[in-house]
């Protein structure tokens, strides 16, 4: 049974049944503002000691994020689904009150029982957020909850005790600039297990297309009310499992990892607030894409960041270069060699070999008697210290407890009593500190890789045996920088900083990071990232054949075994959701030569003939165009942007980076002004019609794509023709490829 009222316009007649879920929204929400009222009364000054300071900072900072966790989502309503569980499948009682063990009643392929008079089922309301009722009575479940697990699973085939599935559809209305959007229900549509699973299929593919279809205005929304099944299986994955997802563009993949975020910090709250959680992104313009999905699932605490801001982010700032910490791209062939993980060899070796055997002893005066220590007494001291396996920079702190302790056996050894005071002044008596220099010098990352890389008889000694001539030549660094700040750094030099810092010093752990666009992390990348989670785990997310950098992997385990994770869990997602299957077959092309076969990882095959291949949960007719350009690229670029601006949503135009401002121009006189995407204060939010860089297209998504010049976009990089693959499966609804020049060979006879 279905109930469908289409408008939320007040004068329109509604059903009792909207009517009442209308009411229990509004209730809903009054309740939520009741649960913000009752924080931000919350007492919280104890007193103005200095102790009482800090603990009342502390709780400022705990009740901001309780609000911010609290906040309603405006423009989306506060459920989005119910369940009808069989009776005393939830609550142990006649009313919500009591929940029971989310177990499933029925097993695989129960008949549901027909309901008797009066037997109401257990009914529950679900949501981005716990709202609960003054007394205490759940009014709305978070979707993490166990029990709403049967939102997501449940099946004609599996019931888990569920009757009926509802599911609402809203409208957003806008209440002008000065007040916030709200949601309004407009319709649900209930979906009786008891069914054939075929027609459940069918059913749930039309509310999912419809979903995807609802057009885009601004940043990444979230998939909470229509997360499939095989992407909830991840989503709930337990924190211990190091999992990586293979899945071709659109299946969810970035979408799965915000959510899986979203469901740990549930779960396991108390251990990953202490630990931290961060979510690592190809560009910052991914980031500003995806910033709004975490708040909207009300999690507000967790970094969003990309490798490189990872990596600097504990860079004194006194050494950053003016520009910014990345001043250049680095040729692909020095790229490669320099992200390798034997890299990480050459500077533990040059790290290592800066240990100098004493050459002095050591005199510790003590009134009027004289302690010394000669080299054959220090040396053995430092050769046992380098061979223990201790981080270098506690190395010289340990050097300098056995230099005293030794020199405390002498003066023991003559009969002078010491105590713990006695060892800490002779481990801080000058001659001690300047021994310990000597002998362990002090270490920094970032002049140890600027010495290294400029020294090309240094380089030789730390990489005999590992980088050829050639290959040492490629990795030195242009110029003659005089210092950290004079360098320009580029992203696979400041990966090297990060090894030599670790080696220097081991770096916090996080409890768990999210990596997305995996494929493109060297392995020292992955050795960065893995480091920061010795004892957490990871979701790596990526797609093989969207890799573009020059050290992008052809082989997931190998990433994995980099990463520090060998026993990670290999997924593939292959259900497309984001574009139609026109578009996608037409990009499917470029993969036997972007990701031949032989070169697969572990993946299963898609079952479209090629094993990164998704297979598209949509078919769109029209969705695709492809038209070689009359008038020249630029005017009819801008014929095909207005043509896309003609329909619903966000319009994304793609180029090749260097094209795209002679693109702009035409835009702009042709009277379609249109913001660069990654411009300050320009995200994808910036307007309906926004310009692209191919290099930055990557993880993004919009309603209608306009690709120009396919063959500068292959040609641009070493990778181009991924880069390509990565562009053309941009587009939910239509793909418009404009082109003067002749189409790659795999995409011509479209
Ligand atoms: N279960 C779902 N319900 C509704 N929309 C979905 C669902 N799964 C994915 N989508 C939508 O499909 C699109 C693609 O999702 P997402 O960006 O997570 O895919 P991806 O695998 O990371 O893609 P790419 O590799 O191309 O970056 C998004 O708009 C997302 O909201």
């Amino acid at each position: 049974m279905s109930t469908t009222v289409p408008s939320a316009d007040s004068a329109v007649p509604v059903s009792p049944g909207l009517q009442a879920e209308r009411d229990h929204l509004a209730a809903a929400r009054d309740a939520l503002r009741r649960m913000r009222e009752d924080v931000e009364d919350s007492e919280l000054v104890l007193g103005d000691v200095v102790n009482d300071k800090v603990t009342n900072a502390a709780l400022r900072r705990g009740r901001a994020r309780r609000l911010a966790a609290l906040a309603d989502v405006p423009g989306a309503p506060l459920f989005f689904g119910r369940l009808d569980f069989e009776p005393g499948t939830v609550f142990l009682d006649d009313g919500p009150d009591a929940p029971a063990p989310a177990s499933a009643p029925n097993g695989p392929g129960a008949p549901a029982p027909a309901p008797a008079p009066g037997d109401e089922p257990d009914r529950v309301h679900i949501g981005r957020r716990h709202v609960h009722d003054p007394d205490g009575r759940p009014m709305v479940l978070d979707w993490r909850a166990p029990v709403c697990v049967a939102y997501y699973r449940a099946s004609p085939s599996d019931r888990m005790g569920v009757r009926t599935r509802r599911r609402y559809g809203f409208t957003t209305l806008d209440r002008g600039p000065h007040a916030e959007p709200e949601a309004v229900l407009t319709a649900f549509e209930d979906e009786p297990l008891t069914v054939t699973p075929a027609e459940a299929d069918q059913r749930a593919g039309e509310l999912l297309s419809a979903e995807i279809e609802r057009p885009r205005t601004g940043p990444m929304r979230d998939i909470v009310a229509t997360i499939q099944p095989e992407q909830d299986d991840l989503v709930r994955a337990p924190l211990s499992t190091t999992l990586c997802v293979q899945g071709a563009p659109g299946t969810g993949k970035t979408a799965v990892g915000l959510h899986r975020v979203a469901y740990l910090l549930y779960t396991e709250r108390a251990r990953l607030s202490r630990s931290g959680v961060a979510i690592v992104g190809p560009n910052r313009s991914f980031l500003s894409y995806i910033r709004d999905v975490l708040p909207a699932l009300g999690e507000v605490d967790v970094r969003q960041t990309t490798v490189t801001g990872m990596l600097t982010a504990g860079l004194p700032e006194r050494a950053r270069p003016a520009a910014g910490w990345v001043r250049r791209t680095e040729e692909p062939a020095a790229a490669r060699i320099k992200g390798r993980a034997r890299m990480a060899e050459v500077l533990r070796r040059d790290l290592w070999s800066r240990l100098r055997t004493p050459e002095e002893p050591v005199v510790v005066r003590r009134g009027s008697r004289r302690w010394r220590l000669y080299p054959e007494d220090l040396r053995p001291l430092l050769d046992e210290l380098a061979g223990r396996g201790v981080a270098y920079g506690s190395g010289r702190e340990l050097l300098s407890h056995r230099i005293a302790h030794a020199v405390l056996s002498l003066m023991e050894s003559q009969g002078e009593a010491c105590d713990d005071r006695t060892h800490e002044q002779v481990r801080r008596d000058p001659a001690v500190r300047s021994a310990v220099t000597a002998m362990w010098p002090k270490a920094d990352p970032l002049k140890l890789v600027l010495g290294l890389l400029t020294d090309p008889d240094r380089l030789a000694r730390a990489a005999e045996g590992l980088l050829s001539p050639e290959e040492q030549a490629a990795v030195l660094l242009p110029g003659r920088p005089r210092g950290p700040k004079s360098a320009r750094w580029s992203e696979e030099d400041l990966a090297l900083v990060d090894e030599a810092a670790a080696l220097i010093e081991r770096p916090a752990g996080l409890g768990h990071i999210v990596v997305d666009e995996a494929q493109d992390l060297s392995p020292m990348q992955c050795r960065a990232v893995g480091r920061r989670c010795v004892s957490g785990s990871l979701t790596v997310l990526g797609d093989i054949a969207q890799g573009t950098s020059p050290s992008a992997t052809t082989d997931w385990s190998t990433l994995l075994e980099h990463l520090g994770k060998p026993t990670g869990h290999l997924s593939v997602l292959n259900r497309g959701y984001r574009v139609p299957a026109q578009i996608i077959d037409f990009a499917a092309r470029l993969l036997p030569s972007i990701a031949p076969v032989a070169r697969r990882s572990r993946t299963g095959d898609a079952g479209s003939g090629h094993p990164f291949a998704p297979v598209s949960v949509r078919r769109a007719a029209g969705s695709l165009r492809v038209t070689p350009a009359v008038d020249g690229l630029a005017a009819s670029v801008v014929d095909a942007c207005r043509a896309a601006l003609g329909g619903e949503g966000s319009v994304g135009l793609v180029a090749a980076d260097t094209d795209l401002p002679a693109l702009r121009e035409a835009l702009e006189a042709g009277g379609l002004p249109t913001p660069l995407l990654g411009e300050a204060d320009t995200g994808p939010d910036a307007g309906r019609l926004v310009a692209v860089p191919a290099s930055l297209a990557k993880g993004l998504e919009f309603d209608a794509v306009v690709v120009a010049e396919p063959a500068a976009i292959v040609e641009a990089e070493e990778r181009g023709a991924n880069r390509l693959y990565v562009v053309l499966t941009r587009a939910v609804s239509t793909l418009h490829v404009v082109h003067v020049r002749p189409l790659p060979e795999a995409l011509r006879d479209a």
